[in-house]
């Protein structure tokens, strides 16, 4: 939905199933009313607030669940976790203002890593044309944790909830490459080629975003870092109605490709911190533009879907006929998909 509603009560946040959410929507349940300039309240990518729309979420990278210290550096690591967390920026189609970071360091390495960690941040938000605007520096027992705040801009946020009965479901970029690279580093095996570049310096789609808010009309988005599978459940539940996956359309990363497809598409849609925007929109209407936008990105728009009458994420083949999927995206609580 391009202009938002009035959030309402957040107990009302249509988020998909699953028992990390299920703890979400508990926080949510029973709050008082948000503010009427409180324009989306939770539930989507970010919170919209006062005036024309200030944009606002905060996402946390943990060392020993998001990322291990051996596989990347300082700089890779605040990158990363600034990166992630514009990521919810574009998905929304927000130009950004700045970030706050919250360091979490062990003290008696404080002095090397934390300035290096807020180079990687502040890199990271400069490339979208951000600043950084403030943050929190404490002593760690253990693991190093960072915490970013993002700020931007969303006159017209492009949210969770708009998708229409009927829309194309598109998606940029690539999938699976960031998962390809975890998955090599936990067995001990060499990463494919660009694994680790995926990984290590996901590029949050901003500027990607705002090109399409502006030209094409997306009905909804989410940033993927769940994976597709899981992050397209929330666009199913938040617009009231089913998503329909081909699965030989899904761009997948060369490194997470492997010789059986099934594995393939398993691997890019339930692997996640792909940090590549899902979309939907009008049949006809991203086509005349995907070739525009790649000579501006060099990155690709892919069909790789539409939407349907019921809920959740199915498979569907060319008489359209559905397969349940039976594939879910990241879930903290639960593991792994
Ligand atoms: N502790 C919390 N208190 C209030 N709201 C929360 C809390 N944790 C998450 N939410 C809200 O729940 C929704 C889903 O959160 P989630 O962390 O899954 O966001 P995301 O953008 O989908 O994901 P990711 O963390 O994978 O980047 C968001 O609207 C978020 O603001
Ligand atoms: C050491 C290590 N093990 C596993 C993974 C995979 N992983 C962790 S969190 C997440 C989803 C996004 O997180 P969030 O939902 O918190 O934004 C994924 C796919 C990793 N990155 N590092
Ligand atoms: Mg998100």
């Amino acid at each position: 939905m391009r202009d938002s509603r009035p959030p309402g009560r957040a107990a009302a946040a249509p988020l998909a199933p699953g028992p990390e959410f299920d703890l979400i929507r508990g926080f949510l349940a029973g709050g008082s009313a948000v503010r009427p300039d409180v324009r989306v309240g939770p539930g989507d990518d970010c919170a919209v607030v006062a005036g024309d729309g200030i944009a606002l979420s905060t996402d946390m990278s943990v060392e020993g669940v998001h990322f291990r210290r051996e596989w990347l550096s300082p700089a890779e690591i605040g990158w990363r976790a600034a990166a992630a967390a514009l990521s919810d920026l574009a998905a929304v189609a927000a130009r950004p203002i700045g970030i706050l970071v919250s360091l979490a360091v062990p003290a008696e390495e404080a002095d090397a890593l934390a300035p290096a960690l807020m180079a990687g941040c502040r890199e990271a938000v400069e490339s979208v044309g951000g600043t950084l605007l403030g943050g929190d520096l404490t002593r760690s027992p253990g693991p190093v944790v960072i915490d970013v705040t993002v700020v931007g801009e969303a006159p017209n946020p492009v949210l969770r909830s708009g998708a229409r009965m009927g829309d194309e479901v598109w998606v940029t970029g690539q999938l699976g490459g960031a998962a390809a690279f975890v998955s090599a580093m936990l067995a001990g095996e060499e990463p494919r080629r660009g694994a680790r570049e995926r990984f290590a310096r996901p590029l949050p789609r901003v500027r990607e975003a705002r090109w399409l808010a502006e030209r094409v009309g997306p009905t909804a988005m989410i940033d993927l870092s769940d994976g597709l599978a899981g992050d397209a459940a929330h666009i199913a539940a938040a617009s009231g109605l089913a998503v329909l996956l081909v699965p030989e359309l899904l761009p997948v990363h060369p490194a997470a490709r492997s010789r059986s497809r099934p594995r393939t598409v398993r691997a890019a849609l339930t692997g996640g911190e792909d940090y590549e925007l899902c979309l939907t929109a009008p049949t006809g209407a991203v086509a005349p533009h995907a070739d525009a936008f790649h000579a501006a990105f060099g990155v690709a728009l892919t069909c790789v879907g539409r939407t349907g009458g019921g809920d959740g994420v199915w498979w569907v083949d060319a008489e359209g006929h559905r397969t349940p999927m039976e594939l879910g995206g990241w879930q903290h609580f639960r593991g792994e998909a």
